[in-house]
């Protein structure tokens, strides 16, 4: 196959082809969205990585054709794992001088990759001061990071060995250096607490729901924290490998549940690390995960990473679970938002280098390897189990179906055998050795029970088979039983397929192996604890007729031959470089954080402000972590942030200050928490107004239909009996339903079965609002806003405090829905008129300017957008003729959100802990003010 030079220039410098403006010129490329133009969505950059990668797939297969004669090629008798690799670089060094710098520069792109996971792909055996063995270690996870070849890979983690001198450390180093590895010295104690113990005696049986230890458990209990701490301790240990081995724009991958504290180790010394983590295990539901004592702090961790993998998506979504049931997060369908941060959540379902397998079957000691095995059990069915002896995989269960099957099929008795290989796993827990002995005892009863003298129906083997053996065993199998209790993936059915091209044999699959999703529909799937479904299963498959297996093989083939464990990493890389590019789009549109000082500097040198606090959020203390907690109950009744009284207090008593506190809340809450301070409040949205020393008076508008409101109460009625916790208030001019303290998710589903009903039913011809919180439902009478109503209690305050200077300052701070928004907008001169809401019915546009008319009547009115706003006249007689209400000379406008990263505000406050201190040194400076003059006054 010859390869014409590519019309594809990939840019040296950028390792990530996605954010290299210059692979627009790729030929055929079907999704570059604009010829020439960078791709303007996630999934235009997303598939035009794809068509990218294809293309890169296209030039290796061609070196792949060119390595056939190549001493290191795959197919070659030096092949192994590492020299597969070795030979794709070596390759590629060759050909650089006769086939011209561009293919050089293709090689020069390789994006670099730092894999980070608990174990090495070679385990070290020693073999004496200065001389190390390596041996390739087992384990799904190996397998399939060893396929991965499109990257310039790293592997850093531990050889499985315990090497105290230097000398050994120096020596080790060097062996691994040759395959690309890093260790990552663990001391025996750190391996015994961390891994047998934290790792494997408490995460690893959780995950796949076999619970928390119950033998011993006050033993677990106490020694529970020194394992963590263990953990913890391995982790950094980890995270200072990367640290010294990271190059800036390289990608860190980590792997697997005993890495979790990793990427928050990472993210900690540089937040610009792009970390990936992925786990190879199941992630249980969350009801699971809630018993695990560490449970917040290890989900915490992992979300510092930008993007989180899972095998399924029943796994991601559990993940999900627990992080919006355990940390009150928001899951959205993109991962997890944590204050504006997202952690992107996918499933990438690994695969195998299914290619080395089917190449490998044609090698001839592979094919000598088959003759003998098929020679050996000529005349029997052969079945095959391949295991880590690990209580995840069911051993005593799948033996178990065989010995009934063996009791309801007589006639099978001396024409089928099973074919076990145990590979020894974790033999230091104490678990793991009970589970050796329990299969030692069950296999030899079955083989006492229906052995001959010349045959046994089980050959079970406890030890590992090299690959070639594997191979031909996979080829000469008839039927495969993978039992796994529960399995995150399951690679051991995936090469069984892939050596299945010409004998056509049939998988047995649990349906609790991540495998099953994606082998399903060619397995026949079984529920491995029920042994007469198992046993019966056996039957079926041994005598399914040859077109049956045909099919189910051709299916499963297909699956195992196009998701292999190559396109599972190029996806998983580009996915991750995607979210960092994500990431920095969304950052962008952040607002920035006030610049307090200016805040402050500009009110102490204004003469008439005007403040507008939000309530809820903005002026209460934060609240971190809603739904789980015994304090539910005072949360539901807001407070004032206690810290706030004082300043609140100092800036009420300055004349040259007006302040308002516009909230959602009825009028009771306002009284409770403001009925002491000399300020204005203004509940439910505005349509309330009171100074607090006078009494409480409408802004509604008078046309506000109301005639609604039984008929949504109605369904709000319903909904809160059947969703616990929830809540609803009834007010003047909305009804609002609550959920915040219900189960984020069942609350989520009602809340959207909720407005089904709503817009099928009572609204779908009332001219109303529906606002959806994050937690809330509340459906408001069209125009009933905050950003609506400020211009009749404005038009209020100045005429009731009889202003004769314009207001020179405005702060406007609040953790305002989107609906209410256009507060923000009232006062911005700058803002384009749309301002996007989450509701479905049209918005009062923007108000631009705000200025006092008397043209039209001898009552001064306010000037919205260039109308005249309809909504309330004004005497104000005070103000001099004709001038402006507000004149804010442009930059004495903040306008601040709180805690809402996706806002209209030109600024950001982080928390009401940040409200506190920007009030209070706002009431400082006024305090300071009045000194400096009294000590001028007194100067003078
Ligand atoms: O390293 P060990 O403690 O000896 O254990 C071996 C590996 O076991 C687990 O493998 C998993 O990964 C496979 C590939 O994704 C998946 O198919 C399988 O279902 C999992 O059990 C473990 O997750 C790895 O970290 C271990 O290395
Ligand atoms: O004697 C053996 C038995 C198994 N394996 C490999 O171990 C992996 C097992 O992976 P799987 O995902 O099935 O389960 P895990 O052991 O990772 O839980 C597969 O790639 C097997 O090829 C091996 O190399 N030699």
């Amino acid at each position: 196959m010859s390869i014409s030079p590519p019309d594809i220039c990939i840019s040296h410098n950028n390792n990530n082809p996605a954010l290299s403006n210059k692979t627009n010129g790729m030929r055929g490329g079907k999704y570059n969205g604009n010829a020439t133009g960078p791709p303007r969505t996630r999934l235009e950059r997303l598939l035009r990585e794809r068509e990218l990668r294809k293309f890169n797939k296209s030039l290796n297969d061609g070196d792949t054709e060119l390595s056939n004669n190549d001493p290191y090629s795959p197919d070659s008798e030096a092949s192994s794992w590492f020299t597969d690799e070795e030979s794709l670089e070596t390759i590629s060094a060759n050909r650089c001088s006769s086939d011209g710098c561009e293919r050089q520069d293709f090689r020069a792109s390789k994006q670099r990759l730092l894999v980070v996971a608990n174990r090495l792909p070679v385990s070290a055996v020693r073999r004496g001061d200065d001389s190390w063995h390596l041996e390739i270690s087992v384990g799904g996870l190996v397998s399939a990071l060893l396929g991965v070849k499109e990257f310039e890979t790293r592997w850093i983690g531990w050889a499985g060995v315990n090497v105290p001198d230097e000398t050994g450390q120096k020596t080790l180093i060097k062996a691994l250096a040759e395959k690309r590895c890093i260790p990552v010295f663990l001391d025996e104690e750190t391996v015994h607490q961390y891994y047998n113990g934290y790792c494997n005696n408490i995460l690893w049986p959780l995950f796949h729901y076999l619970g928390l230890p119950q033998e011993d458990r006050l033993a677990t209990t106490r020694s529970f924290q020194s394992q963590f701490d263990a953990y913890k301790k391995a982790n950094q240990l980890f995270a200072d490998v990367v640290n010294e081995h990271y190059v800036e724009g390289d990608v860190v991958w980590c792997h697997d549940y005993h890495l979790m504290f990793l990427p928050k180790c990472l993210k900690d010394s540089n937040p610009n690390m792009k970390v990936g983590w992925f786990l190879h295990t199941p992630f249980p539901s969350s009801e699971i995960h809630r018993t695990l004592p560490s449970r917040t702090v290890l989900l915490r961790t992992v979300l510092a990473a930008d993007l989180v993998g899972f095998h399924t998506y029943d796994y991601a979504r559990h993940f999900v679970s627990a992080c919006t049931r355990i940390l009150g997060l928001e899951g959205t369908p993109e991962g997890v938002e944590d204050q504006g941060k997202l952690t992107r959540v996918a499933a990438f379902p690994i695969g195998i280098d299914s290619d080395r397998f089917i190449r490998a079957l044609e090698l001839p000691q592979v094919q000598d390897h088959m003759k003998e095995l098929k020679e050996r059990f000529a005349g029997r069915k052969v079945m095959l189990g391949v295991d880590r002896l690990d209580m995840i995989k069911g051993l005593p269960q799948k033996i178990l179906a065989f010995e009934k099957f063996l009791e309801e099929n007589p006639q099978w008795r001396d024409k089928v055998v099973l074919l076990q290989i145990a590979v020894p796993t974790r033999t230091d827990v104490a678990e793991y050795q009970r589970l050796t002995s329990q299969v030692h005892e069950i296999v030899g009863r079955i083989n006492g029970r229906f052995g001959t003298l010349t045959a046994v129906p089980i050959h079970h083997l406890d030890r590992s088979l090299d690959f070639h053996s594997l191979c031909a065993l996979y080829a000469v199998t008839d039927v495969a039983l993978v039992t796994s209790l529960r399995d995150g993936m399951n690679l051991v059915s995936y090469e069984f397929v892939a050596c299945q091209a010409s004998k056509k044999g049939v998988l047995i699959l649990s349906e609790f192996a991540g495998a099953a999703q994606s082998l399903g529909a060619g397995a026949i799937l079984v529920n491995p604890w029920n042994v007469t479904e198992v046993a019966s299963a056996i039957g079926y498959a041994l005598n399914m007729p040859a077109d049956e297996r045909e099919k189910r093989h051709h299916h499963n083939f297909l699956h195992v031959t196009t998701h292999t464990s190559q396109e599972w990493a190029a996806t998983f890389v580009s996915e991750l470089n995607d979210t960092i590019v994500e990431a920095q789009l969304r950052t962008r549109q952040i607002p920035p954080p006030l610049p307090i000082e200016v805040a402050v500097d500009r009110y102490s040198q204004s003469y008439n402000r005007l403040l507008i606090l939000g309530f809820n959020a903005t002026l209460t203390e934060p609240v971190e972590t809603l739904g789980m907690k015994g304090s539910q109950i005072k949360e539901m009744e807001p407070k004032l942030h206690p810290d706030l009284r004082e300043p609140l207090k100092k800036l009420c008593a300055d004349p040259k200050t007006t302040i308002v506190v516009l909230s959602g809340s009825d009028r009771s809450v306002l009284d409770d928490n403001f009925g002491d301070f000399s300020l204005w409040l203004a509940a439910e949205n505005g349509m309330f107004l009171r100074a607090t020393k006078g009494d409480w008076m409408t802004t509604m508008p008078e046309n506000l239909n109301m005639e609604w409101v039984d008929s949504v109460k109605h369904v709000f009625e319903y909904f809160t009996e059947r969703t616990p916790r929830s809540h609803f208030e009834l007010r003047e001019t909305s009804l609002i339903w609550n959920y915040k303290y219900a189960d984020v998710e069942f609350g989520r589903l009602q809340a959207r079965d909720l407005l089904q009903h709503l817009w099928t039913g009572p609204i779908s011809n009332a001219s109303l609002d529906v606002v959806q919180g994050s937690r809330s439902v509340e459906v408001r009478s069209v125009g009933v806003t905050k950003g609506a109503a400020i211009d009749r209690i404005l038009g209020e305050i100045v005429h009731n405090k009889g202003m004769k200077e314009p207001i020179d300052y405005v702060l406007c701070i609040g953790h305002f829905l989107a609906k209410d928004e256009d507060i923000y907008t009232f006062f911005e001169p700058e803002l384009p008129s749309e301002v996007s809401t989450p509701v479905r019915s049209h918005t009062t546009p923007p108000v631009r300017t705000y200025r006092e008319d008397r043209s039209m009547s001898g009552n001064s009115r306010y000037h919205v957008n260039g109308d005249v706003s309809q909504s309330r006249v004004v005497d104000s007689m005070s103000m001099q003729e004709g001038s402006s209400v507000l004149d804010l000379q442009g930059d004495n406008y903040f306008s601040c959100s709180v805690a809402r990263k996706r806002s209209n505000a030109r600024y950001l406050l982080k928390s009401s802990n940040n409200v506190v201190q920007l009030l209070t040194e706002l009431s400082n400076s006024w305090i300071d003010n009045m000194n400096t003059e009294a000590s001028a006054m007194e100067g003078s």
